[in-house]
């Protein structure tokens, strides 16, 4: 049977003025001014004394009062009590009972909580019954035990089952920002359940409603809300924030209860693994919860001193190599610069793609540490096949499933009804993948995590294939694993050409580091956002990671990450503008160093972050501005003094093919050139020199720029 939602907003002894509670009231009448009575119960509990006053504006919000308590008494010589009579004479037809704080801060037995449920019974009121378990009982393996408890002195006074609703409150929970996690509230929950049917019958277990209570806030209530035991929420903190009507929202007219089961079973049927399910379902939990996900400047304080690379001290201990997995990630076509297969078979220099330098890199690694590395890719499904035909002939890479993982594939979400999106003429357009952040959970449901960390691997160095610059050090390494940090980013300091991108933080509440990107950046904040001063450090991608860190991490959030979650808006056939307006959810890797209490970062030099996002880049690299060193990394050329060249070309050059018409005959010289602007049709002659600042444009058919060295100069064709 379904059972109507129920959620309950416990004020306790707050706030402190009936003004701020009329204040708070007009807010939620704001923000969703009428709840839809037939989806679910809401019932507000403020201090008894202003339930009378409050009653009419709570009620015409299509909500419930709720008192916080009621006397066992009859009327009497019982001073500073109330009875259940009494809430019926002021038209208040609900009260908690047996709040955990009423059991440990004013002694209530289960005998009281029982003989105060049999008066409510009496007088027709509603009761929520609170019970709920100590830490010290949940970590003695008493949970169960003390819940029925409680729940067996209440069961024989009770004739309306009707009239009750259960709110489990585990006591550790409450107040303390620590929520019980979906799966545990669901296990105690269906336990609180089968002991109803043992005690009052299958009829009642299946109706009487339960409560989840302590610590919900609207972030974690999506999740909670989807288990099936779990028939809505007693919320204390935040029912005293506008907010609460965002738990309101989210339990009502549930998306996640209405869409979840279809995507389940897409899934599903797709073969997509558990914890690919387990990370889409905490993505799309965050997007139909309406969680914020802006991140602003009240919140973070700037990240100022952080250990440097060049002034590391420990000792490099090669030993270490031999427990860690080299990590590039492949899953990336290069669509941006035109191509329709894995962005890494680009070629970039003297004839070597990303994927052979790669293969080299970790050849000549091997090498020169005398130690056999192990190296695996992360690829995606449209890259997959491409790069293991690539690296066949690298066969001591290793091959299969030794040398790869495929990321997971996610449902594209309809942007109009957050429905899983359709689109029959292509289905493959279905699917999205969900953006490096699900390296993680790829890792751990490729069976991957497990296997290596069962072969003796305990830390992962994780870079971009596109980033030439991110080799194995083994001094990055030693002071890793010596540092004991559970996580690690490689930071670069940001100038005034990285001030669009994200940054390195730090969360003002915990001090620990978290990223910034600008999606994630209000408005009004956008200054400081920019502020390449005050937040000095971008995050390169470089991360170092403790497998077995992440493996625990993992188990204490249920098999999900809890990453931001970015919402990026496309059309469902990306070709086709006029297609259906999808959402493709997206998680990115860097942002786990918040997971990880006690995560760090390092500042690199940028030889260790370059990478090709453009073609702009490609052609730079292509040049003599950087060189091929012997053990297969591109370093700028000495002459260049760490800084490169500004390349910008033409539009009609983005794609890869167009720039190879540029330069038919090799890159130009760049190496004295600081910056170079290409604006219409043209092709490079062999021999072209380019220095300082030269801009060469032609306005009418192609043309041919003739060899020579052209300096600080405009050149018309
Ligand atoms: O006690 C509670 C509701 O009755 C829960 O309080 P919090 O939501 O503040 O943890």
């Amino acid at each position: 049977m379904s059972r109507k939602f129920i959620v309950g907003g416990n004020w306790k002894c707050n706030p402190a003025t009936v003004r701020e509670a009329n204040t708070l009231l007009k807010e939620w009448k704001k923000a969703l001014p009428n709840v839809d009575k037939s989806k679910v119960d809401v019932v507000i509990c403020p201090p008894a004394l202003w339930m009378s006053s409050l009653n009419e504006s709570i009620e015409a919000l299509g909500m419930s009062t709720c008192a916080q308590n009621v006397g066992k008494n009859d009327a009497g010589a019982f001073t500073g009590e109330w009875t259940a009579s009494n809430l019926q004479d002021i038209n208040i037809s609900w009260t908690l009972i047996g709040h955990s704080e009423r059991r440990t801060k004013y002694g209530e037995s289960d005998a009281d909580v029982a003989e105060k449920v049999a008066k409510c019974q009496d007088a027709g009121l509603n009761v929520i019954l609170c019970i709920g378990e100590t830490l010290e009982e949940r970590e003695g393996g008493k949970t169960d035990e003390v819940n029925k408890r409680q729940l067996g002195a209440v069961i024989p006074k009770v004739k309306d089952w009707d009239k009750i609703v259960i709110a489990y409150e585990p006591v550790w929970a409450i107040g303390t920002g620590k929520v019980a996690t979906p799966d545990q509230a669901e296990e105690t929950q269906a336990a609180i359940r089968a002991y109803l049917k043992e005690a009052a019958g299958a009829a009642v277990a299946d109706k009487v409603r339960i409560q989840y209570g302590g610590s919900v806030t609207r972030d974690n209530c999506a999740e909670l809300i989807t288990k099936p035991n779990i028939d809505g929420f007693l919320v204390g903190g935040a029912s005293l924030k506008p907010t609460f009507m965002d738990i309101v929202s989210a339990v009502g007219p549930s998306k996640m209860v209405e869409m979840w089961p279809k995507y389940e079973e897409k899934m599903k049927k797709e073969g997509c693994n558990e914890t690919a399910i387990a990370a889409f379902k905490y993505n799309y939990g965050v997007l139909v919860s309406g969680a914020d996900v802006m991140i602003p400047e009240s919140k973070l304080d700037p990240v100022d001193k952080l250990p440097e690379y060049e002034k590391l001290k420990e000792k490099p201990d090669p030993r270490l190599l031999r427990k860690t997995l080299i990590l590039k990630l492949n899953g990336g076509l290069g669509t941006g610069m035109g191509l329709d297969k894995a962005k890494s078979l680009l070629t970039v220099t003297e004839g070597n793609s990303f994927l052979d330098l790669i293969a080299k890199q970790v050849a000549n690694m091997k090498k020169s540490f005398k130690t056999d590395l192990k190296f695996m890719l992360m690829n995606s499904f449209s890259t997959s096949q491409d790069t293991l035909d690539a690296l066949s002939k690298y066969s001591e890479l290793g091959t299969g499933s030794d040398l790869e993982f495929v990321q997971n594939k996610a449902p594209k979400v309809t942007a109009s009804d957050f429905s899983p999106a359709d689109w029959s003429a292509d289905s493959s357009h279905e699917w999205c993948p969900p953006g490096h952040g699900d390296l993680y959970p790829a890792m751990l449901g490729s069976g991957t995590l497990e296997k290596l960390l069962k072969k003796g691997f305990r830390y992962m160095f994780v870079s971009n294939s596109d980033n030439l610059g991110a080799t194995m050090d083994l001094k990055i390494l030693t002071h890793f694993v010596q540092s004991g940090a559970p996580f690690m980013m490689e930071v670069a300091e940001r100038t005034d050409a990285d001030k669009k991108g994200g940054h390195l933080a730090k969360d003002k509440a915990t001090g620990g580091l978290l990223l910034r990107e600008s999606a994630q950046c209000p408005e009004q904040d956008e200054k400081e956002f920019q502020n390449v001063g005050k937040y000095k450090f971008f995050n390169t991608n470089n991360l170092w990671v403790d497998l077995a860190a992440l493996k625990r991490e993992f188990r204490k959030n249920d098999g999900a990450l809890p990453l931001p979650v970015m919402k990026n808006s496309k059309t469902v056939d990306p070709r086709d503008k006029a297609s259906t307006k999808v959402l493709q959810l997206e998680t990115a890797m860097g942002a786990a160093i918040q997971c990880f209490e006690g995560a760090s970062a390092l500042v690199i030099p940028r030889s260790r972050f370059a990478p090709v996002k453009t073609t702009n880049d490609l052609l730079a690299l292509r040049s003599d501005a950087y060189q091929l060193t012997e053990d297969f990394t591109i370093v700028l050329a000495p002459e260049r003094d760490g800084v490169p060249p500004d390349v910008k070309l033409d539009g009609m050059y983005k794609f890869a093919d167009a720039m190879e018409k540029l330069i038919p005959n090799g890159a130009p010289s760049l190496i004295g050139c600081k910056k170079l602007v290409i604006e219409g049709p043209m092709t490079l002659a062999k021999g072209v020199v380019f220095k300082g600042t030269v801009t060469v444009k032609n306005s009418g058919a192609e043309k041919e720029l003739a060899a020579g060295v052209y300096e600080d100069k405009t050149v018309e064709l």
